[in-house]
């Protein structure tokens, strides 16, 4: 059944979900912020700047007009940075649709406010929670863009709305499967990009194999435990949203959250790694949100906490490594 589907964001992932999209047999229109980018798309049928050499199909139709994208959409896919989502929304919401169901492609949480993104969406929107979902997992959007197989995970409180999207976006490729718990699917998204600053700066100091794995296994440990505080299902963790999508980012060279902490591990300072990382990396602007809830909740995050201390208070890589393995020894669980 073909959708219309409006994609608002033509950054990496943008980009290559209108393409699942498109090959879902949907009609969509993605929006660029720039209308150079849309201009390069309609013209060349490429996004070179985040997507060289892919060439997208005829049925992804790009504009930079908003109202445009959004005219007559039963699906808004909402492809934005995090930090930038609310101020985005509060622009597009003259010429959202009535009706149509929200999907969330963003891994962040909202500064100052702590929250998940679909709460951004239903706090101001003023949308009912079931007409919003989240799409999560491990999808490096360069490798989706060349059609290799992956598996996703459809955040929906309502079985049917996650249904829905499901049947909108699977292909040959592209495997979504559903889960109830948004909370979980949200966190696990969010926290992995930390936890991915932190293995980039290990293996920019050039730790082995052991560092990078405990940092993977004591970053899921601390993500479940704020999510158990916050509600989500435990077992989520144990899946896509989970240790799925922290495995794909903490150990492919194209995540951004990796290679910014390889940079800083390396001893590039960081206003230099901000300046040369031009894609967005969420974990950078998400860290101290996720340390705030964690405290408000009384949940002890200690690699969230080094990771602040070097993205934020200009602590090196090594002292977080250091002040790390200095903490008291205590039970695994
Ligand atoms: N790239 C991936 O592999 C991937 C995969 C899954 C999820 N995500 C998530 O998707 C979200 C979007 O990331 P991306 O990878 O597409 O980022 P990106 O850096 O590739 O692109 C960001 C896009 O947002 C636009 N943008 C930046 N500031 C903006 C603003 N103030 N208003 C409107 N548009 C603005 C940019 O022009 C660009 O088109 C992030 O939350 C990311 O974590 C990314
Ligand atoms: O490139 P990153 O670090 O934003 O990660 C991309 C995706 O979230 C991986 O699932």
């Amino acid at each position: 059944m073909t959708s219309s589907v409006a994609v608002l964001g033509a950054g990496s992932w943008g980009t290559a979900f209108s393409q699942v999209l498109a090959d879902a047999g949907n009609d969509v229109r993605l929006w660029a912020r720039r209308s150079s980018a849309a201009e390069e798309i309609r013209s060349s049928r490429q996004n070179a700047a985040y997507l060289p050499g892919i060439h997208l199909p005829e049925a992804v139709r790009a504009t930079a007009d908003a109202r445009e994208a959004l005219d007559g959409a039963e699906v808004v896919v909402l492809a934005v940075p995090s930090q930038t989502l609310r101020a985005n929304l509060a622009a597009w919401a003259p010429d959202l649709p009535a009706g149509a169901a929200f999907l969330s492609l963003a891994k962040g949480i909202e500064s100052g406010s702590c929250l998940r993104m679909s709460e951004v969406v239903t706090q101001s929107l003023a949308v009912a929670e079931e007409r919003v979902a989240v799409l999560t997992g491990p999808n490096l959007a360069r490798e989706i863009a060349e059609r290799q197989p992956a598996a996703a995970v459809i955040g929906a409180r309502d079985e049917e709305v996650g249904r829905r999207l499901q049947e909108v976006c699977a292909t040959a490729y592209f495997r979504p499967y559903t889960n109830p718990d948004v909370v979980g699917c949200e966190l696990g998204g969010a926290v992995k990009n930390v936890i991915a600053l932190a293995v980039g700066m290990a293996v920019g100091m050039g730790l082995g194999d052991n560092a990078k794995a405990s940092l993977v296994t004591r970053g899921l440990a601390e993500t479940a435990r704020l999510g158990a505080a916050l509600g989500a299902d435990p077992l989520t963790f144990a899946g896509l949203a989970g240790l799925g999508d922290l495995v794909a980012t903490c150990f492919s060279p194209l995540s951004r959250n990796r290679s910014f902490g390889e940079r800083l591990g390396r001893g590039v300072p960081l206003e230099e790694t901000k300046a040369l990382i031009h894609q967005t990396a969420e974990g950078v602007g998400s860290a101290e949100s996720v340390l705030e809830l964690a405290r408000s909740h009384g949940v002890d995050m200690p690699i969230t906490e080094q990771v602040v201390r070097v993205v934020r208070e200009g602590a090196s890589p090594r002292e977080a490594v250091e002040a790390f393995m200095a903490r008291s020894t205590k039970p695994e669980r």
